[in-house]
């Protein structure tokens, strides 16, 4: 296997959408052939890898699962090993987050625990979720490989290398991808009476939509509606037949995201008639909440807390999103973040992970591992 350094580098260069994660699946495939196999048996799912390292005397299975999906974001950060592939990016750290599965694979191979463990490589946590197709193909499949506890982390750019932070109970929220298409009719700059305007309807739209958040939920509780592409028109002269909203819905449970997606299909019906045109909905994928086993994570915390090299932090939960929610759902379990260091967050064309945190965190996770696994 190459360095861990070489590797994270090698797999920045190459981030690939959900399920056409091809390249990466050879490549991280190339490193975990590199290994001594004696104790490894390899399975694949679409582009998806699980690898389980057979533990001396095992009495469980702990799982460890990392994402493998790039984003469409066009890359900044003028690295030398930045994005070869053009208009995406690995800008949510997944690179990363393969380099450090492979690490700890390597390390529990050179010495293993005495639990089994599985290493799951998933695909597409970005869109369109991978992880509640994987889990469903395994139980049904491969129950062999499905874990008796599972932990996953999340780079996070606003800690320091060496901070570790997480909470029991919801660190992520629901979400719910949105999709509006507007259909009206195209025309004339000139003759706006002969046309129905969907930069208009699509504008008004928009502004409704933030609305909801501010107007209908309870300010005690917390929801997010944030359109992150509208797309209307085709040249400056001519009045737009068809415009689109794209985004996505965070809430802290299941009952504020019926009522968040009843308003918006509300203001929905309003523009239709208001403006005369078609309105289609389509609400894309959906993650449950990443709810963090309590009795797991304040283990792991006391853990944390008593490690040299770590400052662990009780944080809040955060909107952002992971369908990691749905292993956690049947399994037992938590993820962390971990301090990366990078004055760009998440989703930023700059984002620049300090690698110091791979040599950190992976000898940090092996020793967990070490200590649940042989108890
Ligand atoms: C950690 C993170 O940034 N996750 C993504 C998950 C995206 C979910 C889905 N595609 C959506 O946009 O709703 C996030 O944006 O939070």
């Amino acid at each position: 296997m190459k360095s861990l350094l070489e590797i994270r580098r090698d797999l920045h260069r190459i981030p690939e959408l959900g399920f056409e994660e091809v390249k990466t699946n050879a490549y991280l495939l190339e490193q975990i052939d590199a290994l001594p196999q004696d104790r490894l048996s390899i399975t694949t799912w679409r582009t998806g890898i699980i690898v389980k390292v057979q533990g001396t005397q095992p009495k469980q299975t702990i799982g460890w699962r990392t994402d493998i999906d790039g984003l469409p974001i066009a890359e900044s950060t003028g690295l030398a090993c930045q994005s070869v592939h053009g208009g995406k990016m690995h800008a949510c750290g997944h690179d990363i987050h393969m380099t450090v599965a492979l690490g700890l694979l390597k390390c529990l191979v050179e010495n293993p625990i005495n639990d089994d463990v599985v290493i799951i490589f998933q695909p597409a946590e970005e869109s369109p979720g991978g992880a509640l197709p994987m889990r469903e193909w395994m139980k049904k499949e491969r129950p062999d490989l499905i874990p008796n506890q599972i932990y996953a982390f999340h780079i996070a750019p606003e800690y320091p290398v060496g901070t570790i932070a997480t909470r029991p109970g919801l660190l992520f929220a629901n979400t719910s991808e949105l999709f509006i298409d507007l259909v009206g009719k195209e025309g004339h700059a000139a003759f706006p009476h002969q046309a129905r305007d969907m930069s208009v309807a699509a504008a008004t739209l928009l502004l409704q939509l933030q609305t909801i958040v501010s107007r209908s939920v309870n300010p005690m509780e917390s929801a997010v509606v944030t359109i992150g592409k509208m797309t209307s028109g085709t040249v400056q002269n001519i009045i737009s037949g068809q415009a689109r909203l794209e985004g996505t819905i965070r809430t802290m449970n299941a009952e504020m995201m019926s009522t968040i997606k009843e308003k918006i299909e509300s203001f929905c019906k309003a523009t239709k008639i208001a403006f005369d045109c078609e309105v289609q909905i389509n609400y894309g994928s959906s993650y449950y909440q990443v709810k963090n086993d309590s009795a797991l994570t304040n283990e792991f915390l006391s853990f944390a807390e008593q490690d040299v090299n770590t400052n662990a932090i009780l944080c809040d939960a955060a909107m952002t999103g992971e369908d990691f929610g749905y292993f956690l759902q049947e399994i037992p379990g938590m993820l962390f973040w971990a301090g990366v260091d990078s004055p760009f967050g998440l989703h930023h064309a700059k984002l620049n992970p300090n690698e110091a945190i791979i040599d950190y965190v992976v000898p940090f996770i092996e020793s967990y591992f070490r200590k649940i696994g042989n108890e």
